[in-house]
């Protein structure tokens, strides 16, 4: 004990010790940002006296571009100087809370004398360079997430590295206090993990730097695959992984990496909202993020891509369709079928201008164009040739069409305003009238011809709806849909209502990708060479198609995928299939899988109930961290079971737990909203992905509830009625996991089937 509290106090020391350096650190750079903006204002507001500016000639004289150009050179060095400045403060900053949360112990050979690092948020060196704090993504910090003491090896720039650790010690510091401290031979031992886990929750999301787990490292710090695919059951920190591994590869390739290189597709806004504080938090900006319906919706702004809401509350689709038009195999059709477009085939629209039965440019001439090229040309060059060939016809009909009457006409009700502004001064002058004329008439056709223009430039001459219904027709010839246990007939309908839903200007999630990529094809679109890291949150809800045309559209990024197939609430059962397709599209040599089995979210009781609903023995296994059991409430009828939610909240609200209400859809999270309203409850309602994420309790129906996590989580309606389909399960599970802390089901008539049989019950009837 004794032994103990000296350490503790000989910790105490060196943290005092670091501490003030910081500090004074800290006043170093204040100081020096000051002088630099000093100066700057200085140097801006005599910005002119030195310049010596020639103002006798039109042009510069070279000595004052000279001195331009010096001038300009000296603030961009005092621009350089203080954004680094000013870097190096928040890191300061941010280490001046607490400046370090761990400590190791290695001795390099035998014969070496152990050194000692001290981890934390960033680096830290006095002025002799001399390292006091490293930051926790340099290589050698690896060996405190990864290894037990004795012989451990971490990657450096240089190849492989192993030492003998021979400590390793965890702290809590609090206001430049060490609050606790432990030893531990554990990867990160699970009494700073209770701690931290125990910790109330809030409504954004924390990093977890100094408690990432052995295998989380893994993932974190993995730059040789192509393809990192991560399973994880609900809660094992798949999402958390996902951010320090963005932390991590910004700081491990800073200076050729930046944050506009990386993109994260996310489930839901609500979900970029919950993470949003994560990376600056570890001092790094957010990664561009989207939802894969953004990603592709922004490109058809003419037609409404069904959303989330539409794509829960109407599951009716034939799943036979569905699993095939989802597949990769179906994109390798929609490639397939666009090489034969280079033959013949393409589908072309007229082009018209005033005259709205006439065409400008008509289809055939379009295609006549489109097909001289010889068979070198590959769709990208055609359409690009087509193109270019359409405008020159296009200026070639600007003289003539100067001569026609609506011209003259359109020039003589012109106002004196209008005339002003299509001249190029005011003051010009011209030859004679029919110059004038002649002008200002090129000038009006010009103006008039722009949306033409413009139609060419967009490649609007193809017309690409009928091309992709024309692709789905020939489908059948392609490929043996009996295979995919669809008959001629069905998928002949099937064409037919999607060309209905076209008529509406509505397009599917299942054809959307389709289509672009058809489009792609056929307009030789770039993809986006430039992006470094796709990363791809909640994979068990992306079809391989969409994977595979996300994969098509950033050739040269490396993917990270993390999912949890037991969560696949869109695509059910198709997810088990998707591991398999996607691996189809990458390297095997370079993909690595990695598996997270261990739950930090729930409590166990809360874990070990959830798990319960599984039926294919997944591994979970639950953290040793103890709450309630989970409580089911079986009610006579929706008012009492109200009631009954609303005595299970304010219960709640007493603990201070901020509670999610989980309906299954949104029609019953209007309702349960409005009851509770009725009798006095306060609630947010989330009836949409864009809401911002507010404090206090929620009402959400399941769809926009993923990635998410609460202290305490109600499942409404957990009713035989509402929850029957064995394709539910995941559904059941995925509403039940969100919960860390404490859970309760309320439920009216017969239980879901679907649910586990323990769990203390307060059943009423
Ligand atoms: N190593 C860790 N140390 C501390 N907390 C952790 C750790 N790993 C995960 N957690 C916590 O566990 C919770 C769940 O993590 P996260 O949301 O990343 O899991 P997930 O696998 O993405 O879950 P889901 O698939 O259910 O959405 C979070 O509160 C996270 O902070």
């Amino acid at each position: 004990m004794i032994k103990a509290t000296e350490e503790k106090q000989e910790e105490q020391k060196h943290l005092d010790h670091v501490m003030n350096l910081i500090k004074t650190k800290e006043k170093d750079l204040k100081k020096s940002i000051k002088t630099v903006e000093g100066e700057a204002r200085e140097l801006n507001s005599h910005f002119f006296d030195d310049v010596k500016l020639d103002y006798d000639g039109y042009s510069t004289s070279m000595e004052t571009a000279l001195s331009i150009h010096q001038q300009q050179q000296l603030l961009s060095e005092r621009e350089h100087d203080w954004q680094h400045s000013v870097k190096q403060l928040a890191t300061i900053e941010r280490l001046e809370k607490s400046p370090y949360f761990a400590r190791v112990d290695f001795k390099e050979n035998d014969q070496a004398e152990p050194e000692t690092i001290y981890i934390g948020l960033g680096s830290f060196a006095d002025e002799n360079d001399h390292f006091l704090i490293y930051d926790w993504r340099a290589p050698i910090s690896s060996i405190y997430y990864d290894g037990k003491l004795g012989e451990v090896s971490y990657n450096s720039p240089e190849g492989k590295i192993t030492v003998d650790m021979t400590k390793k010690r965890q702290f809590m510091i609090k206001d430049g206090k060490i609050v606790n401290m432990f030893d531990t031979n554990e990867s990160i031992g699970d009494q700073m993990l209770l701690e931290v886990l125990s910790e109330k929750s809030s409504t954004q999301m924390k990093s977890i730097v100094t408690t990432i787990q052995q295998e989380q490292n893994k993932i974190i710090r993995n730059t040789s695959a192509e393809l990192l695919f991560v399973q994880g059951a609900a809660g094992s920190g798949k999402t958390s992984a996902i951010l320090q591994r963005i932390a991590f590869l910004l700081y491990r390739y800073r200076g050729n990496l930046t944050s506009s290189d990386v993109i994260m597709f996310s489930p839901n806004q609500l979900f970029n909202d919950y993470i949003k504080n994560v990376l600056p938090e570890m001092g790094e900006q957010n990664m561009v993020q989207m939802t894969y319906w953004q990603f592709v919706s922004r490109r058809l702004p003419g037609m409404q891509v069904e959303n989330l809401f539409k794509q829960f509350e109407d599951q009716t689709a034939d799943t036979a369709t569905s699993q095939f038009k989802d597949s990769v195999n179906f994109f390798n059709l929609v490639t397939r079928y666009a090489k034969h477009l280079n033959q013949r085939g393409v589908i072309f629209k007229n082009i018209y201008f005033r005259d709205k039965k006439k065409p400008y440019f008509a289809k055939d001439k379009i295609q006549e164009i489109y097909y001289s090229f010889n068979q070198n040309y590959k769709l990208a060059n055609r359409i690009d040739a087509t193109r270019e060939e359409l405008i020159k016809m296009l200026n070639r009909k600007i003289a003539p069409e100067v001569r026609k009457s609506w011209v003259s006409q359109a020039i003589e009700s012109l106002s004196k305003k209008q005339l002003n502004e299509l001249y190029d001064r005011p003051d010009q002058e011209f030859a004679s009238e029919a110059e004038e004329e002649k002008f200002l008439g090129r000038k009006i056709v010009f103006k008039a011809l722009q949306p033409v223009f413009e139609k060419i430039r967009h490649n609007n001459f193809i017309n690409m709806r009928a091309q992709y219904l024309s692709f789905l027709r020939a489908v059948p010839k392609m490929t043996d849909l009996s295979k995919w246990q669809i008959d001629e007939t069905t998928w002949a309908k099937h064409v037919e209502e999607v060309k209905d839903s076209f008529r509406n200007h509505d397009i599917h999630m299942n054809d959307v990708s389709a289509y672009l990529y058809l489009y792609d094809l056929l307009t030789g679109r770039r993809a986006n060479f430039e992006m470094r890291y796709v990363f791809i949150d909640e994979i068990q809800d992306y079809t391989p198609f969409q994977l595979a045309y996300l994969k098509y559209n950033f050739p040269r990024a490396k993917f990270t995928m993390l999912g949890d197939l037991n969560q696949a609430i869109f695509t059910k059962d198709e997810s088990r299939s998707l591991l398999k397709q996607i691996s189809s599209l990458f390297d095997p040599k370079k993909t690595d899988v990695v598996q997270l089995t261990k739950s930090y979210r729930s409590t166990k009781e809360i874990t070990d109930f959830t798990k319960q609903i599984l039926r294919q023995g997944e591994k979970i296994e639950a953290f040793n961290r103890q709450g309630p059991k989970p409580a089911i409430w079986g009610r006579e009828n929706d008012s009492e079971a109200i009631k009954a939610l609303q005595g299970i909240l304010q219960n709640n609200d007493q603990q201070k737990f901020t509670t999610a209400i989980i309906t299954k859809d949104l029609a019953s999270a209007k309702f349960v909203h409005e009851e509770l309203a009725k009798m006095g409850q306060k609630t947010n309602l989330i009836a949409t992905a864009n809401q911002r994420l507010v404090a206090g309790d929620l009402v959400v129906p399941s769809y926009l509830a993923k990635g998410l996590e609460f202290d305490a989580v109600i499942m409404w309606d957990a009713s035989k009625k509402t929850y029957h389909k064995l394709d539910e399960t995941q559904l059941v599970y995925t509403i039940t996991s969100r919960a860390m802390y404490k859970l309760d089901l309320v439920y009216t008539g017969e239980k879901s089937p679907l649910l586990p049989s323990d769990g203390k019950t307060y059943d009423e009837k």
